[in-house]
């Protein structure tokens, strides 16, 4: 660990001093099941690098990539099985599993609390609200964040997908000076791109999952903000709307997966639109994220913000599958998301 108390090393390690195993199996592993290297190589090409990666891919998309025929996509399959093996496990196993699921705080203790200890592994945490609410401060303060060890954490580094150009490195060194981080060093372990169009949002995936791959078990988090500004440019009107929804599924299954994949935390931000249907219903609050069922059943937890007084944001659990629907307050400062009380 570095003075600075961040890991700058290549070779991360646990608090413990031991080295942390590496999550997943590299796609190279099937060399000893008779694939041929030509094959992973385009395999790697498509963004698929692991093992898991392989098996959560569909046979008609692997049957997509140049090169690889019926009979090829047949042998990979047969020898991913020979891998690892798919199928049931029981819910001790399941525990088991669950076991390497982190959390990543947030900088305020009271909104790490509502969402049980902060972003989690394996899972897609998505929050949503109107403009100047904290969706952005919230990201560069997780740059940070996900840098610093804590007992149960290694600490690591982070990729941001910015696609409103809203990134500023400025906030991420007055955050690191908050934590009394080396402000280079805390710089160094973000990895950012700026995407211009929802294409290339989509394409960025397999970029991300080579650079997971590359550097196993050293990246932990993904932020994606903001998960539709391009979507919603890219796509307008509702004969726009069907073809729309079926490229942001894949953007989140793809999410989804990776996040599973290499035991990383996604986080993505989303904006809001008034519900027309809301106010028939009398609901308080008639605005709703958008993105429909698609982001709606991809985000593991959902959480919306809302502006309070002054620099006060109150953050609520919209959706969860183990957390009720709690509030908590925070507040935004130069050092980034803080307790509304600090
Ligand atoms: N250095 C800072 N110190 C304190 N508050 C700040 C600082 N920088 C930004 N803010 C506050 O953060 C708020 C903006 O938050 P943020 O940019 O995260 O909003 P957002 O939810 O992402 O909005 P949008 O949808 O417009 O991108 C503003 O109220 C702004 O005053």
């Amino acid at each position: 660990m570095g003075e600075t108390g961040i890991l700058s090393r290549e070779v991360y390690e646990n608090c413990d001093g031991e080295e942390e195993a590496v999550f997943y199996e590299d796609v190279d592993l099937l060399q000893k099941h008779g694939i041929n290297v030509a094959d992973i190589k385009k395999l790697k090409a498509a963004g698929i690098c692991t093992v898991k990666g392989l098996q959560m891919t569909t046979r008609k998309k692997l049957c997509a990539i140049k090169g690889l025929t019926d009979q090829k996509v047949d042998k990979l399959k047969e020898a991913c099985t020979k891998v690892t093996e798919v199928g049931f496990m029981s819910a001790l196993e399941v525990c088991d599993k669950r076991k390497c699921v982190f959390r990543i705080g947030t900088g305020s203790s009271e909104l790490d609390q509502l969402m049980g200890g902060g972003i989690e592994s394996m899972a897609i945490t998505e929050v949503f609200g109107e403009f100047r609410t904290g969706k952005t401060q919230l990201s560069h303060t997780l740059c940070i964040t996900a840098q610093i060890p804590t007992e149960s954490y290694s600490g690591g580094k982070v990729v941001f997908l910015d696609t409103e150009n809203t990134f500023r490195p400025n906030r991420l060194t007055a955050i690191a000076e908050r934590f009394n981080l080396d402000q280079t060093a805390v710089l160094e372990n973000v990895l950012y791109a700026r995407c211009y169009t929802s294409d290339h949002q989509c394409e960025l995936l397999d970029l991300v999952a080579a650079k997971f791959q590359e550097e196993g078990g050293i990246y932990k988090l993904l932020i994606v903000d903001s998960v539709m500004a391009l979507f919603r440019v890219d796509y307008s009107g509702r004969g726009e709307l069907a073809e729309r929804q079926q490229k942001l599924a894949q953007f989140m299954s793809r999410i989804q997966k990776i996040s599973e994949e290499y035991n990383v935390a996604v986080f993505i931000t989303n904006q809001m639109t008034s519900d027309p249907g809301a106010a028939l219903s009398f609901q308080a609050d008639p605005k709703k994220p958008i993105g429909g069922n698609i982001i709606a059943h991809a985000s593991t937890t959902r959480i919306s913000l809302r502006k309070g007084r002054g620099e006060v944001r109150i953050a609520k659990i919209y959706d969860s599958p183990d957390m009720p629907e709690s509030e908590a307050s925070f507040a935004i400062s130069e050092g980034g998301i803080i307790d509304a009380k600090d």
